[in-house]
C-alpha cells in the first residue's frame, strides 16, 4: 500500500551527503549556477501554457492542469530586506501524492465533488514558510536561499531545476530598503534580479491577507494576558496599521490596496537598538531586550511619586508609580553612565519608546475615528513587556475606547505583501479554512539561530535533533522563545517574569502555513461562526499540565510501536529517537507558551503528535495492531450478525448502540485501555465490555433516538435519507460496532457514508483501509454487499465472493469518504471536499469515539439530527465532562437545531 505521506522528499537524493560536505558545497558554489535562472519575458511572471495537459481523470470536474513548461519557481520566494532584519517567505508545494485511488474517483463521480471552491492557480496545495536573518549576516541568507534552491524552484518543488533553461531575467520580489541596496549582491551571488515592490503597499497587502486568512492572527495583550481576537472579514476596515521597524509608519487602511500613510515617528526600533547599544554596549537587539527582562526602570525614570513625595496625583488620575519623565531621575542624581545598571537603562528605554509609539498611534486613531489599531513590525518580537506597554498607552489615552492588537506574523507583513504581488498564485482569495497552521518541525538551528521551516530532508532533520541532544539542556525546543513574561500592572512595574528571555527568543513565533485548497467548512454545522471544536480549554493551566503529562508518559510506548512498525531497524530506532526528542521539545515549548502557535486545544496536541510521527517518516505506527484486530473481529462478525437478526427491531437497535459503545474500548491512545489489553484477547475484552453495558449510561438519550428511528405506537417515522457515520478505531470498533449499525440503517433505506481519516492516527481506521474491510464483511452479509456494490465500493475488492447467494434487490448505497485529517479528533471547520459534498443530502450525523465526539464536537450543534457515541476512557475527562467514571458511556442525541 502506498504511504499517504504529507510530503516525500526521496527524490532529493542528498541522504548520503553529510552536513559538513553540504556546507562546503554551498560555500564554494555561491557563484551564479547554471540552471539557477529561468525564462522571464517580462517583469511580471507569466504562465507558460505550452504543453499543458490535464492530470488524472479527464472526466473529472475542474481537473488539475499540469503546465510542464511553466517555471512556477519564482513565486516560491519573496523578501523584505530591512535595516536590521531580512524577512523571507517561501512556498513549497506539497509533493504530488495523487494515488490512483478508485474509491476517490467513485466518490467524486457519485457526489460531484469539486476541487474545493477554488479554480485558480495553484490548484495544488503547499506550505508557506517564514524565516528571518540579521541584515548584517546577509550571506547567511544567501546561503540559505542557495542551499534550498529557492531562487529556482526550491528542493520541495516537483521539478528539479537542473534542466531549467538559463536566462538573465530571473526575478525575486523584494521590498524594504535592502531591495535597492543589495540588488547587485543578489545578482552576483545567485544570478537573480530583484524586483522592488513598494513597502507600504506590501505592508498593507500582508496585513490584509493575514487578518482575513489566518484564524488566530490578531490578539490583545494586556497585563501579561494574551487573548485572540476573531476578526470578521466583512468588518475589517478601516483600521490603523502601525508598523514598527527601525522607524515607525502609521497607515490608515480602508480596503485592499486602499490606504494612506497618515503619520509616523522616527522614534522606533532603530532608536531603541541604537541608543541601547551606545548606552549598554550590548551586541545585539535581542541581548538588549533580554537585559530589559532583569531591569528596574525606577532607578532611571522619574515617577509621579518621586515628585509628590511618594503620593499619587489622583486628581488627574496619575498613580505614584506612573512615569512622569523617562530618564528624568538621572538629572537629579550626581551619577555617571557607569553608575547605572545596563538592565535598568534597557528597560527604561524600551518603555519610553513603546509607550510613545502607543500614544502617537492612539492620537492618530482618534484623528480618523478608528477604533482598531494593529501593531506589527519586528520591534515587538512577541515581547510581553513591549506589548503590555503599548496596550497600556492606547487603553489609558483612549479611556478604554480603542484597543491595541498585535499580529502573530508581525514581522512578516512586508515580505508577505511582496509574496502576494506575484499575481499568478491566486493566494488573495484564500479562505480561512483553507489554511492550516502547523507547528514548525525539526527546524534547523545554526549558530544560535533558528532557521524556522522544516528541513526538506529526513536525514537532516534527524541530525539536527541529535545536535539538540548533544547541546544538552541549553535547547529545550526546536523553536525557543520568550516565556510568558508579564510586566505587572499596565507595564509600569518591574517585569515580574522569572523566566529568561533566551538570546534567540524572537527568532520565530509562527508555524508553517499549510495551504490546502480542497478544505471546506462542514456544511451541516449549525453556526460555523460560533463553532469551537475543542471541548477542553487548555488555557486552564492545570488542564494543560495534565494532558502534557499524559502525552509525555505515553511517549516511550508509542516510540516502541513506531519503531516496530518499521521493522525495528537501526534507522527506525534513530528516527524514533529523533521523533521523541522533537515531540518532547514541542511539548516543552508549548508548556512555556501555550498560545505560541495560536489558540491551543487538546485536539491540536493530539494532532501534533501524529504530525511529528509523519515528519520522521512513521506513517502508520499501529499498522500491525490494526490488521490483527481487523482479522480477529471479522472472524466473529457472522455470529454477531446472526445474533442481531434474531432480535426484535427495538432490541436490535439497543444492542447495536451497546455494541458501538462497548467496542469503542479498543483505543490504543488510552493508557488505561492499553493496560487492559494485556489481560485478555480482543474477543474476551469485547465480551467483557458488552456485558458491562448497563443502562442508563452516563449520558443516555437512547430513548429519544429510538423514537426518532422507530417511532412510538402506530406511527412509523420516515427513515433518514442519508447518514454520515464518523468512524473511529480499527478492529472491533469498526467491524463489530459501526458496521453493524451502518447495516441497520441501510436495511431501513438510509444511505450510509462512512467518514474515516485521510491519514492514519493511532489505531483509527482510514478511508483507504475501509473498502477492504467492508468487502470482507460483505462476504457474510447481503445487505452490506448490495449497498457496497451500489456505492461502488466493491468493484475492486469483491472479485472473489464466496457464498453465491447474491440477491438482485436494489439497494441504497454504502460509501466511504475521507474526512481530510490525520488526527484522532476532528475540526469541522476544515474537512475534505468529498465529505462536504456527501453532507449536502445528509440528515443524520453520527460521531463516534472520544476524539471525535468528546474531546472535539461534544458541544457542536448541527443542522440535522446528531448522535454522539463514545466510551470515556480517561478518568479525569469522565469526571470533568460527565461527572462520572472511566468506562462510562455517552449516548447523546440532539435533533436538528
Ligand atoms: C486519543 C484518544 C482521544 C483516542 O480515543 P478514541 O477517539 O479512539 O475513542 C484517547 O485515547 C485519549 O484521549 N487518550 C489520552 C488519554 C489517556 O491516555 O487516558
Ligand atoms: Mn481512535
Amino acid at each position: 500500500m502506498a504511504n499517504p505521506t504529507t510530503e516525500d522528499h526521496s527524490h532529493i537524493g542528498i541522504h548520503d551527503i553529510d552536513e559538513e560536505t553540504q556546507r562546503q558545497i554551498s560555500e564554494k558554489d555561491m557563484a551564479p549556477l547554471p540552471g539557477s535562472s529561468i525564462h522571464r519575458s517580462s517583469s511580471r511572471p507569466q504562465l507558460d501554457v505550452s504543453g499543458a495537459a490535464i492530470q488524472g481523470n479527464f472526466e473529472e470536474k475542474d481537473p488539475t492542469i499540469l503546465l510542464p513548461n511553466q517555471s512556477d519557481d519564482i513565486s516560491h520566494l519573496a523578501l523584505d530586506i530591512g535595516g536590521s532584519l531580512i524577512k523571507l517567505i517561501y512556498f513549497s508545494r506539497h509533493a504530488d501524492r495523487q494515488v490512483d485511488d478508485r474509491r476517490k474517483r467513485r466518490v467524486k463521480e457519485r457526489l460531484g465533488v469539486s476541487n474545493g471552491n477554488r479554480r485558480n492557480f495553484p490548484i495544488l496545495g503547499g506550505r508557506l514558510h517564514f524565516v528571518k536573518f540579521e541584515t548584517s549576516n546577509i550571506n547567511e541568507c544567501l546561503d540559505f536561499i542557495h542551499s534550498k534552491q529557492l531562487h529556482c524552484g526550491g528542493i520541495d518543488s516537483p521539478r528539479w531545476p537542473s534542466d531549467a533553461p538559463q536566462s538573465e531575467n530571473a526575478v525575486i520580489k523584494a521590498t524594504g530598503g535592502g531591495a535597492y541596496k543589495f540588488a547587485d549582491l543578489f545578482k552576483e551571488r545567485l544570478g537573480v534580479s530583484i524586483e522592488k515592490e513598494d513597502e507600504m503597499n506590501c505592508l498593507v497587502a500582508g496585513a490584509n491577507f493575514l487578518l482575513k486568512a489566518i484564524r488566530h492572527e490578531a490578539f490583545t495583550h494586556m497585563e501579561g494576558h494574551k487573548e485572540f481576537v476573531q476578526i470578521d472579514q466583512n468588518d475589517l476596515f478601516p483600521y490603523l496599521l502601525v508598523n514598527i521597524g527601525s522607524g515607525v509608519s502609521m497607515i490608515k487602511v480602508d480596503g485592499d490596496g486602499k490606504f494612506q500613510r497618515v503619520s509616523g515617528t522616527n522614534v522606533g526600533g532603530g532608536t531603541y537598538w541604537g541608543l541601547g547599544r551606545l548606552l549598554t554596549k550590548c551586541k545585539s537587539f535581542d541581548e538588549l531586550l533580554e537585559l530589559s527582562q532583569r531591569g528596574d526602570n525606577r532607578t532611571i525614570d522619574m515617577l509621579v511619586g518621586d515628585i509628590y513625595g511618594g503620593m499619587d496625583y489622583s486628581k488627574i488620575g496619575l498613580s505614584a508609580s506612573t512615569i512622569a519623565s523617562s530618564f528624568g531621575k538621572t538629572i537629579s542624581e550626581n551619577k555617571e553612565l557607569e553608575d547605572y545598571k545596563p538592565e535598568d537603562i534597557s528597560l527604561s528605554l524600551l518603555r519610553m519608546i513603546s509607550y510613545n509609539i502607543g500614544q502617537i498611534a492612539y492620537l492618530n486613531a482618534l484623528r480618523f475615528g478608528l477604533k482598531r489599531i494593529f501593531f506589527g513590525g519586528f520591534f515587538i518580537r512577541g515581547h510581553a513587556y513591549t506589548m503590555d506597554t503599548i496596550s497600556f498607552a492606547v487603553h489609558f489615552w483612549s479611556k478604554g475606547e480603542a484597543q491595541a492588537m498585535f499580529l502573530r506574523h508581525e514581522g512578516f507583513l512586508g515580505a508577505l505583501g511582496a509574496f502576494m504581488s506575484y499575481e499568478k498564485h491566486g493566494l488573495d482569495d484564500l479562505m480561512v479554512h483553507q489554511l492550516v497552521e502547523r507547528f514548525p518541525m525539526g527546524a534547523p538551528y545554526i549558530g544560535g539561530n533558528v532557521h524556522g521551516p522544516p528541513l526538506g530532508d529526513l536525514n537532516e532533520k534527524i541530525s539536527w535533533m541529535e545536535k539538540f541532544v548533544r547541546k544538552g539542556t541549553e535547547i529545550t525546543a526546536p523553536v525557543p522563545m520568550a516565556p510568558p513574561a508579564t510586566t505587572g500592572l499596565g507595564g509600569f512595574e518591574v517585569p515580574s517574569s522569572k523566566g529568561v528571555l533566551r538570546p534567540d527568543a524572537s527568532k520565530l513565533n509562527v508555524g508553517v502555513l499549510h495551504l490546502v485548497p480542497s478544505l471546506e467548512v462542514f456544511p451541516l454545522l449549525a453556526d460555523p461562526k460560533t463553532y469551537e471544536p475543542n471541548t477542553i480549554d487548555l488555557s486552564d493551566h492545570g488542564e494543560l499540565e495534565y494532558w502534557f503529562t499524559v502525552l509525555s508518559e505515553h511517549l516511550s510506548d508509542l516510540v516502541d510501536k513506531a519503531v516496530a512498525s518499521e521493522g525495528g531497524t537501526d534507522d527506525a530506532k534513530r528516527r524514533g529517537d529523533a521523533f521523541a526528542r522533537a515531540f518532547s521539545a514541542h511539548l516543552a515549548r508549548l508548556m512555556e507558551e501555550p498560545a505560541a502557535y495560536g489558540k491551543l486545544g487538546l485536539a491540536n496536541l493530539l494532532e501534533l503528535r501524529e504530525e511529528c510521527l509523519r515528519e520522521f517518516h512513521f506513517f502508520d505506527a499501529y499498522r500491525t495492531i490494526k490488521q490483527r484486530e481487523n482479522e480477529a473481529s471479522l472472524a466473529v462478525l457472522p455470529d454477531l450478525l446472526m445474533e442481531l437478526d434474531s432480535l426484535t427491531e427495538d432490541m436490535r437497535l439497543l444492542t447495536l448502540i451497546e455494541g458501538v459503545l462497548a467496542a469503542n474500548i479498543f483505543d490504543w491512545g488510552s493508557r488505561a485501555c492499553v493496560d487492559l489489553y494485556h489481560k485478555g484477547t480482543i474477543i474476551e475484552i469485547y465480551r467483557m465490555s458488552r456485558k458491562k453495558m448497563q443502562r442508563p449510561w452516563r449520558v443516555d438519550d437512547f430513548d429519544a433516538f429510538k423514537e426518532r428511528m422507530l417511532g412510538s405506537g402506530e406511527t412509523k417515522p420516515q427513515p433518514h435519507k442519508r447518514a454520515l457515520l464518523f468512524v473511529d478505531n480499527s478492529g472491533a470498533d469498526i467491524v463489530l460496532g459501526m458496521l453493524p449499525l451502518a447495516r441497520e440503517l441501510l436495511r431501513r433505506g438510509t444511505e450510509v457514508v462512512l467518514v474515516a481519516n485521510s491519514l492514519p492516527a493511532l489505531n483509527d481506521v482510514t478511508a483507504m483501509e475501509l473498502p477492504d474491510i467492508v468487502a470482507e464483511a460483505a462476504k457474510h452479509c447481503d445487505i452490506l454487499r448490495g449497498a457496497a456494490e451500489a456505492g461502488g465500493l466493491l468493484v475492486d475488492a469483491m472479485s472473489n465472493i464466496q457464498d453465491g447467494s447474491k440477491e438482485d434487490t436494489p439497494s441504497v448505497p454504502l460509501m466511504v469518504v475521507e474526512n481530510g485529517c490525520g488526527s484522532p479528533c476532528i475540526d469541522l471547520r476544515q474537512v475534505s471536499s468529498e465529505l462536504a459534498a456527501a453532507a449536502i443530502d445528509a440528515d443524520l450525523v453520527i460521531l463516534e469515539g472520544m476524539g471525535r465526539s468528546l474531546h472535539t464536537n461534544y458541544n457542536a450543534k448541527f443542522k440535522c439530527d446528531a448522535l454522539k457515541l463514545a466510551m470515556v476512557k480517561n478518568q479525569r475527562l469522565a469526571a470533568k465532562l460527565v461527572k462520572g467514571n472511566i468506562y462510562d458511556c455517552v449516548c447523546r442525541y440532539e435533533p436538528a437545531s
